[in-house]
């Protein structure tokens, strides 16, 4: 095996989806590379989420096939972290910050939490800078710290792939970016995929970006031109790049 092909952790191979007739994506061909951050954007009902849930294998392709680290993603679910959409989280539920990422190793039958569990609960709320935040109630912190905890829980069992949904909606633009300057710190260790339906973030660190439409293309950053995102979400998209220097990627 080359090694441009060993990089790559995640291959999504000729993958459409319907959810019963509708067919939601349509010949999806792409490959992630280990230790990169990639973004699936694009507009609501574009199928940014549908293409998530197909990598952690909630579900499964019409057509074609999707490997990671050559297994199928349900034998690798282990190796992929996730957060979901932040609204999906009902805040009435009584829960403190312990709680909710020690959810991140629950798996079934298990009957109750070792302290090696509390342990790595801990360490993981300290990579995300909440030290001391674990006996507070989740729905007292504010949203940028539940998010925090919501990625804790994510990489409680430290995953090689972290895939994050939206993360950033509900939240202000100084907190966005600290949320960032974490998702980069993460990836030093980690593949990164963030889901969006905007394109505010991109970056110098994001090296790729995935425009999900039904359709699927991709674009090193460099290539990203306003005209092409126009086109593809069918409106006017705010763009703010950053000073990006890019590194040519292989498919
Ligand atoms: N469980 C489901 N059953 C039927 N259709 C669904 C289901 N989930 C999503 N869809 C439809 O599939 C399409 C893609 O939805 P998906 O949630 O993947 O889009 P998205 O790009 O993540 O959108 P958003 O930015 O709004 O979260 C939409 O038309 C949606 O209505």
């Amino acid at each position: 095996m080359s090694n441009s092909k060993a990089n790559n952790e995640i291959r999504v191979e000729n993958v459409s989806f319907k959810y019963k007739n509708d067919l939601v994506l349509e010949n999806a061909h792409f490959h992630i590379e280990k230790g990169s951050f990639t973004c699936f954007v694009g507009p609501n009902g574009g199928g940014k989420s549908t293409l998530a849930k197909l990598i952690l294998g909630l579900l499964k392709p019409t057509e074609g096939y999707i490997t990671i680290f050559g297994e199928t993603p349900v034998k690798a679910r282990g190796s992929v972290g996730y957060v979901p959409q932040y609204s999906n989280f009902d805040l009435d539920f009584p829960i403190n910050v312990m709680d909710v990422v020690l959810m991140g190793v629950l798996t079934a039958g298990m009957l109750f939490y070792k302290p090696k569990h509390r342990k790595a609960a801990l360490e993981a709320l300290k990579s995300v800078e909440l030290e001391g935040f674990e006996n507070r109630h989740f729905s007292e912190l504010s949203g940028g710290q539940r998010q925090r905890v919501l990625i804790a829980r994510a990489i409680i069992s430290n995953p090689k792939v972290l895939i994050l949904d939206e993360p950033t909606s509900n939240i202000d633009t100084a907190t966005e970016n600290r949320l960032y300057e974490l998702l980069f710190k993460l990836n030093k260790t980690k593949t990164i995929i963030l889901i969006s339906h905007d394109l505010t973030f991109v970056s110098d660190n994001v090296k790729k970006v995935i425009c999900v439409n039904k359709e699927v293309k991709i674009h090193p950053t460099g290539n990203l031109e306003l005209n092409s995102i126009e086109s593809l979400f069918g409106r006017a998209v705010k763009v703010v790049k950053h000073q990006t220097k890019v590194e040519e990627i292989h498919d």
